[in-house]
């Protein structure tokens, strides 16, 4: 124990600048207010009592087809009725699922609906169990305060919960921030097993530091290697969580669920919004209907909002009239009204993103709000450009962006150009994942088929002149950037690495490869260990974590996020095929690993492009001096060669597919590339 007290006492005096670093620090500073909120929370009562829960399903039998408009009757929940919370995690602790078993047992979706993850709707999150997106859904639930159970007679209060299931991916944070917004308790998922992982200590900072009341679950205790008891002293030593609030539960089995809603009830404060007060509703998010349009997830702060009202947005100045409105319980559910302290959503003939603005504040155009303070803007981790994979398809790929940034507005766009690839878009992703997941999402839900180039990290050049450049796009760079630049800045993330003690010795290797830097080190109990580290984001954003889980057995997690920019030795890397600069394909390393890239590079790329009709050569050059260079012979690539005999049509098919393929092939001078070649040397750089 004695340990855990040194650990959080340096936490407390990291916590007291209050940085971005305090986040991940591994334990509040101000452990009295924290356990103020911990076990009450302002929202009443401290440790509950376990009632046994009565819950009909008065509320909640409706199926999507039946529902008429105003169904659901939410003039019965004013605000002290009202529950908004968020279920925050690491990946994989269970979140989903757990969502998932409150749906159920409030009766909003039948059980054993047939499709796990309820609230995984989107193809990409199915096929990676991952969340990407927060979902939020509407409950209701009949609570007896005695603990008695409504078919016993027992008088019972209905209460409306609002339930935001968020991801876990460090990548998606920002989803997590934008959800506790409309929140004001989380239910801090931890596996029991696994125990506190780095986005658990990330997702708890931003819980705490929005001032949310926050439960412990601990989750999964039916796995034979669950020790409830040591994840309790974790979550005490990290966080100074009380281990008598910690719920324990197992979302697979239905063990302890029971406890879940009376402690949200009991712990999470009602929302705080004025009734009377004049509208405002916050803008929580955005997708784009073919049918509806554009349809936003709101928060309403203070005041009411009915169907046919003429609302404002204080972000465009323009005007709208509601045309649907109700809630999201689970799918789209009108109401006619929403009410103080209820979260769901509104069609109002917005048509795109510029429009729905993320964070906006939307009042009646009567009346004249103070705006609410919104969100912070997303912080862009890495730049990408993105082309369509055949030329000729850019207003597909202009269209499908313009309805995917809809419904994800973290990510930047802006229009450019590149001799390889033609009109494209210059995009900042919130990292690799995010930037992956959103070319999926591309591909599968609007059928653009799409090229991506190197990403790249926003570098800083500083010139002789004093004039600073950021660069985001490396071919915009001169390839001699020297001769003027006076110095060059990377920016830089602190690192939260959670890992077994017997791995330390390799991670810290691994680190100082990535030319990290360590801020902190401690035990979080006799096996684990807490690490921070100052690394250079462009060495993280590819293949950090894949390096990190390999040499830890998968056992390390690891979060991040954006500090300051640091002073460095850059350079810029073009890729030349039979002397053609590949402007695609130029990016920025440091100088040290320079010849190592370009050497990796050029090998992928002799894997990739196919032999044609001459020789091709492949450099990697800085300025005009070549580091790396490979040559692939002349010959044209025959697909019939293993085709003897004379079966016309397996040729036929073979032949079809050669070109097909060739449509993804951009051609630089007379050199055809294939699609994969510019995939495959995002793993390189
Ligand atoms: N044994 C056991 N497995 C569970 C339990 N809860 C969830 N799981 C499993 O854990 C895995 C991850 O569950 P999810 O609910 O997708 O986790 P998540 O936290 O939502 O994951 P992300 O959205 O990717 O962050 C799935 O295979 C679940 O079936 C539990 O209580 N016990």
């Amino acid at each position: 124990m004695g340990y855990y007290r040194r650990a959080s006492s340096h936490a407390l005096r990291s916590l007291k600048c209050p940085s971005l670093l305090s986040r991940l620090s591994p334990a509040p500073a101000n452990f009295d207010l924290l356990h103020r909120r911990l076990i009450g929370g302002g929202g009443g009562g401290g440790a509950f009592s376990s009632p046994s829960f009565g819950f009909s399903h008065g509320f909640c039998s409706h199926s999507r087809s039946n529902l008429k408009e105003s169904a659901v009757d939410l003039s019965q929940y004013p605000p002290e009725r009202i529950r908004n919370f968020s279920i925050i995690a690491h990946v994989d602790h269970g979140k989903s699922t757990l969502a998932d078993r409150l749906l159920e047992l409030t009766g909003t979706i039948k059980k054993g609906h047939g499709q796990p993850q309820y609230l995984d709707k989107l193809q990409v999150e199915r096929e990676r169990g991952i969340t990407v997106k927060a979902q939020t859904a509407t409950m209701f639930y009949n609570y007896n305060h005695d603990g008695l159970k409504a078919e016993e007679g027992h008088e019972t209060q209905a209460f409306l919960l609002n339930l935001v299931d968020t991801p876990g991916h460090v990548d998606f944070s920002y989803e997590v921030s934008r959800s506790l917004a409309a929140c004001q308790g989380v239910l801090l998922v931890v596996d029991a097993a696994q125990g506190v992982q780095a986005q658990t200590v990330a997702n708890f900072y931003l819980a705490f530091e929005s001032g949310l009341t926050i439960i412990p679950v601990i989750n999964k205790i039916d796995q034979p290697t669950a020790d409830p008891e040591r994840i309790k002293a974790q979550l005490m030593s990290m966080f100074d969580l009380d281990p008598s609030d910690a719920l324990l539960t197992s979302a697979k089995t239905g063990q302890g669920l029971e406890q879940v809603l009376p402690a949200v009830i009991q712990r999470i404060a009602p929302p705080p919004g004025k009734s009377n007060s004049p509208l405002r509703m916050l803008l929580l998010d955005s997708y784009y209907d073919e049918y509806k349009g554009v349809i936003c997830h709101v928060a309403v702060v203070d005041g009411t909002v009915r169907k046919g009202d003429k609302i404002s947005s204080a972000g465009t100045g323009h005007s709208y009239e509601i045309l649907d409105i109700g809630v999201m319980h689970p799918e789209l559910t009108p109401t006619g009204v929403l009410l103080t302290g209820q979260v769901g959503y509104i069609v109002s003939g917005m048509r795109s993103t510029k429009e729905a603005r993320i964070g906006d504040t939307l009042y009646h155009s009567r009346n004249t709000v103070e705006p609410l303070p919104g969100f912070k803007p997303a912080k862009h981790m890495v730049f990408s450009g993105l082309y369509p994979a055949d030329g000729s398809d850019f207003e597909v790929l202009n269209h499908a962006i313009e309805r995917l940034t809809c419904n994800d507005a973290s990510v930047s766009i802006s229009k450019e150009s590149s001799t390889a690839l033609g009109l494209g878009f210059r995009c900042g992703f919130l990292g690799l994942l995010h930037m992956d997941v959103f070319h999926q999402r591309l591909e599968q839900e609007y059928g653009a088929h799409v090229i991506s180039t190197v990403p790249t990290v926003p570098y800083i050049f500083e010139y002789s002149d004093g004039s600073k450049l950021e660069v985001q796009n490396p071919a915009l760079l001169p390839s001699n950037p020297k001769s003027r630049v006076t110095v060059c800045w990377e920016p830089t993330v602190i690192a939260t690495i959670i890992i077994p003690s017997e791995y330390v010795g390799s991670v810290i290797t691994l680190c100082s490869e990535r030319r990290g830097q360590q801020l902190e080190y401690s035990f979080i109990d006799s096996q684990r260990v807490f690490m921070k580290y100052r690394l250079p984001l462009r060495e993280i954003v590819v293949d950090f974590y894949n390096e990190l889980k390999s040499l830890t057995s998968g056992y390390a997690s690891f979060d991040y996020e954006d500090a300051d920019y640091q002073q460095s030795d850059l350079v810029k890397l073009d890729i030349l095929l039979n002397g053609q600069t590949v402007d695609a394909m130029a990016t920025i390393v440091h100088t040290l690993k320079a010849q190592r890239v370009g050497r990796e590079l050029v090998e992928k790329l002799k894997k990739f492009i196919d032999r044609q009709m001459f020789e091709i050569i492949i450099q990697a050059a800085i300025g005009s001096k070549v580091v790396a260079r490979e040559t692939i012979s002349a010959m044209r690539k025959n697909v019939l060669a293993k085709c003897y005999g004379g079966d016309v049509t397996r040729k036929r098919k073979l032949l079809e597919k050669q070109k097909e393929g060739k449509k993804r092939m951009k051609r630089v001078g007379s050199v055809d590339i294939p699609q994969e070649a510019f995939h495959e040397i995002l793993k390189v750089v």
